[in-house]
């Protein structure tokens, strides 16, 4: 065995995430010098179901890099990094609860992609390359979320997410500089309604101004694509994160002044679906409500209704959801289950049932671009990372560029519709 791939340390420091908080960075080094890093990143409106990520009491993570330097660094030390399924096999059996809640899910998530990338160096492959085997690959169509609400903004909209869908282009490339065409006429408008500072960037770069009302984002949506030419050649995604707005006493949702059932929510939705081109739709219902997920997707069929908080990127429960035909997407978010294994298994399950795959940031991002890596190597059908604005979300889409660049290769647009 070739001491490149060999593990000699593995270690855990502090680093800020987008939001000034505390996050890991974990080093994987081999014997034969090779290094490369992963971070965990964080979410703000988590799911409850999601793996858990250790903090200390003013919000560092030194008990999870306490987990790395003792217990993960002796457990995988003498691995070979290009058995990723037995050292995340590894990881989970020395974690052992359900929710990774012992060694830490930031801690297992930021070791586990640290392992893959200093695999892909030491192989001399590209990230995407050495998770995709020999696969023919596609960019993923980017989902932007240029119009920030809900836990991600002030106190405007409960929508968090309004996100613009460039599908009508020949290469990503195309896809993305027209999408900040829209982005910079979304933040002039917001400026002659509003004022300047309300161009002030929520957590994921898109703009928050003082909306009231969902359909007033959309309209502004609108604006901003017709100022900018296109059109015709944008689609809207919303994601609602609706457990953050969702009543559970009542059992209503509480949005635009008003209290609503979750039949009546189906109708709120379908009105605006009808209005606007809504191609996409995160998490419509509260997390245990996957029949009305059902309902609501098998009256829009054309808009892909998708589980975030539903799912927590957990096998588990997408098979409830496929069971169910809950959703049409999924969103997979590595640090939502703690190590790339299960994420390629959720992934594949998805895959299999032809559920279009999202692979996602968190609100609380680093500069680190693995994601944009992950979603070509997997060949997902979306990739969703913020505003084309801010260095961590840049990061992201800086790489798919460069990766368009220089491996030619095809735009993933033709099979979403
Ligand atoms: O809800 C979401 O989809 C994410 C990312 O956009 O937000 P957070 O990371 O805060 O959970
Ligand atoms: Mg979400």
């Amino acid at each position: 065995m070739s001491d490149q791939f060999i593990i000699k340390k593995i270690k855990g420091i502090e680093i800020l995430d987008s939001r000034g908080n505390r996050t890991i960075r974990v080093f994987v080094e081999t014997e034969g010098g090779i290094k490369s890093f992963g971070d965990a990143p964080a979410g703000a409106s988590k799911g409850s179901r999601e793996a858990i990520e250790l903090r200390d009491s003013k919000g560092g993570v030194k008990p999870a890099i306490d987990s790395v330097n003792y217990f993960i660094n002796d457990a995988l030390r003498g691995f070979d990094v290009r058995r990723q399924e037995d050292i995340d096999r590894t990881l989970i059996q020395l974690d052992g609860t359900d929710n990774k809640s012992k060694l830490g899910a930031n801690a297992i998530i930021a070791t586990s992609i640290a392992v893959a990338k200093t695999a892909a160096k030491a192989l001399g492959l590209e990230i995407f390359q050495y998770i995709g085997g020999g696969r023919k690959h596609r960019i993923p169509v980017p989902l932007l979320n240029i119009l920030n609400g809900g836990l991600h903004a002030g106190n405007n909209l409960k929508i968090q997410e309004f996100i613009i869908i460039p599908l009508k282009f020949n290469k990503f490339s195309e896809a993305l500089f027209a999408s900040t065409e829209v982005y910079k006429q979304l933040k002039n408008l917001v400026t002659e309604k509003f004022g300047k500072i309300y161009t002030a960037l929520g957590d994921e770069g898109g703009v928050s101004p003082p909306l009231n009302k969902t359909e007033e984002a959309l309209e502004l949506l609108s604006d901003a694509v017709k100022k900018a030419g296109y059109e015709g050649e944008f689609f809207f995604g919303m994601d609602a994160a609706s457990s953050d707005f969702y009543n559970e006493k009542e059992g209503v949702y509480e949005i635009d002044g008003a209290k609503k059932s979750a039949e009546e929510m189906i109708d709120y939705y379908s009105e605006l679906a009808e209005k606007y081109p809504v191609l996409y739709l995160e998490d419509p219902f509260n997390e245990n409500d996957f029949e009305h997920f059902a309902e609501l997707q098998s009256k829009l069929k054309n808009t892909i209704i998708t589980g975030d908080d539903l799912y927590t990127t957990n096998v588990k429960y997408l098979k409830k959801g496929i069971e169910n035909k809950s959703t049409r997407g999924v969103i997979v978010k590595p640090n939502q289950i703690g190590t790339l294994t299960e994420t390629y298994e959720f992934f594949d399950t998805a895959r299999e049932n032809s559920i279009k795959t999202v692979i996602s940031h968190r609100s609380g991002e680093t500069e680190d671009n693995f994601i944009a890596d992950l979603a070509v190597g997997l060949n997902s059908d979306f990739i969703k990372t913020g505003a084309p604005a801010r260095g961590e979300r840049t990061a992201k889409y800086n790489r798919i560029l460069e990766i368009e660049n220089e491996y030619e290769i095809e735009y993933g647009n033709k099979n979403i519709i």
